[in-house]
C-alpha cells in the first residue's frame, strides 16, 4: 500500500479532506470532467453517479480502488473492477430516506392539488428494497394501502403477496424504485412503456425517482401529447442528463433536477461508508467523528393519526420550489441542470425512523 493516499474526489461529494489525516491527500474535480489523463498519480477515485466508470477511465491508471457516493450503480462498470482487482464501495441505502420523503412530499402536493388526503389512498411500489421498503414502511405507518411489484423478491418469497407490474394500474400512486438494469430475467430499461402509461388516467400520479431510463422519455412526451386526460408525472430522474428534454418538463405535475436523494443527512452517510471503506481499504485512519454530526436528524416527525399529513409533509418539504427552479433555468440546459443539482439548498431529512 502506498505511505500516503491520493484521493482524486468529485467536488460535490462535502466532508473530504477533514475525515483524514496528513497520511490522506485530496484532491477534487467536477465529476464530468474526470479522464483517464487525471489518474495517472491516483490511488483512490471517490465519485458520483454522473462520472461512467469503466476500461475507458481506468486502464493504464493507477486507481486501485473506487468508491461511488451513490445508491445507484448504474454508471460502474463492476465487472471491469473485478476482473482488474479494483477494490469498490458504494452507498446502499444512504439517502434511501430522502427519496421516500420525496416522493411522499409528491404525493401531498399532488393530494393538495385534487383536495384530497392519504385517507383510502392506494399505491403502487415498484421494486420493493431498500428504498420501496422504506417508503411501505412510512405509508403503512400512515393507514395507506400498498401493492409491491418485485417480481426478483417474488421470485424468492413465493409465499408472500406480490402483484404484476400491469395490475398497477389498480393503485392511485405508482412510484419506481428499481435499479436501472439492461440485462437479466428482469431488466428495467424502458419498464414504463406505452402499454403500461395506456392504462393509467388523470386520476392517477406515477412517479419516477429511480433513474431515466426506467422511462422512454421521447414516447412519454408523444403519450401526454396525445393522450386526452394522461396521468400526472413526477419525474425526478431524465435520460441524457444534463440534456434532458424540456418538452416533457413543461407536461410534468413535478419535474426536479434529479435530487430526490439530496436530503444533506443523506450526502454526509455517503461520505462516511465510503470513508470507512476506504480507511478499511488502506488502512489508513478515518474520523468518523468528523462526519457524525452531520449525519443526525435534529427534532425528527412521528405522523399522529389526528393531524393534517398533507401539510405537514408539505412544511418540512415543499417540493414545488424544487420544480419550480428547474422551470424557471429550463432554457439555460445544459448547464443549468448540474448547476441546480451544485448549488442545492439545504434540505434536511425530517422523519422518524419505523
Ligand atoms: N433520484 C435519486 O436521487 C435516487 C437516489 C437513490 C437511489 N435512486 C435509484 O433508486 C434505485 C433503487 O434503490 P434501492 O436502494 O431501493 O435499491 P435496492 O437494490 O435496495 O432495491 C431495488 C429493488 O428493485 C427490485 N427489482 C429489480 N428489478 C425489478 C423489476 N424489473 N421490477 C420490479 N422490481 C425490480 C429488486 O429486487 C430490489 O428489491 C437505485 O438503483 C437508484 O437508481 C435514485
Ligand atoms: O443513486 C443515488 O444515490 C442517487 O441517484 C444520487 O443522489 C445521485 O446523485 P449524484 O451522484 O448524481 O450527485
Amino acid at each position: 500500500m502506498p505511505a500516503s493516499v491520493r484521493i482524486l474526489a468529485d467536488e460535490n461529494i462535502p466532508g473530504l479532506p477533514h475525515a483524514f489525516g496528513e497520511d490522506v491527500t485530496v484532491q477534487k474535480m467536477p465529476g464530468r470532467d474526470i479522464q483517464r489523463s487525471d489518474l495517472s498519480a491516483v490511488d483512490a477515485l471517490l465519485l458520483r453517479s454522473v462520472t461512467r466508470v469503466n476500461e475507458d477511465l481506468l486502464k493504464g491508471t493507477s486507481v486501485k480502488f473506487v468508491g461511488t457516493a451513490t445508491i445507484g450503480l448504474d454508471h460502474i462498470d463492476l465487472d471491469y473492477l473485478n476482473a482488474s482487482n479494483i477494490g469498490f464501495a458504494y452507498a446502499p441505502g444512504s439517502n434511501a430516506q430522502s427519496v421516500v420523503e420525496y416522493v411522499l412530499a409528491a404525493i401531498a402536493f399532488w393530494l393538495q392539488r385534487t383536495n384530497r388526503t392519504f385517507k383510502g389512498l392506494k399505491v403502487g411500489i415498484v421494486g420493493v428494497g431498500r428504498i420501496g421498503g422504506l417508503l411501505q414502511k412510512y405509508l403503512q405507518q400512515m393507514g395507506v394501502h400498498c401493492l409491491l411489484c418485485d417480481p426478483p423478491r417474488q421470485a424468492q418469497e413465493p409465499n408472500e403477496t406480490y402483484y404484476s407490474l400491469q395490475s398497477m394500474s389498480e393503485a392511485d400512486v405508482i412510484s419506481f424504485h428499481v435499479p436501472l438494469t439492461q440485462r437479466g430475467p428482469w431488466p428495467t430499461r424502458h419498464l414504463i412503456d406505452v402499454a403500461f402509461l395506456n392504462a393509467l388516467s388523470a386520476d392517477q400520479l406515477l412517479i419516477n425517482t429511480a433513474r431515466g431510463d426506467i422511462l422512454d422519455n421521447q414516447m412519454a412526451l408523444y403519450y401526454v401529447q396525445n393522450t386526452a386526460s394522461p396521468v400526472n408525472l413526477v419525474l425526478d430522474v431524465w435520460q441524457n442528463e444534463p440534456m434532458i428534454n424540456a418538452q416533457l418538463v413543461q407536461h410534468c405535475l413535478l419535474a426536479t433536477p434529479h435530487i430526490a436523494g439530496y436530503a444533506i443527512e443523506g450526502k454526509w452517510r455517503a461520505t462516511a461508508m465510503l470513508c470507512q471503506a476506504l480507511s478499511d481499504y488502506f488502512q489508513v485512519p478515518f474520523k468518523r467523528t468528523a462526519l457524525d454530526r452531520n449525519i443526525r436528524v435534529n427534532d425528527p416527525w412521528q405522523p399522529q393519526s389526528n393531524e393534517n399529513k398533507v401539510s405537514k409533509l408539505l412544511s418540512y418539504y415543499d417540493i414545488s420550489q424544487d420544480d419550480q427552479a428547474l422551470r424557471n433555468e429550463i432554457k439555460n440546459l445544459p448547464q443549468s441542470f448540474d448547476k441546480l443539482r451544485k448549488n442545492y439548498p439545504t434540505r434536511h431529512e425530517f422523519l422518524a425512523s419505523v
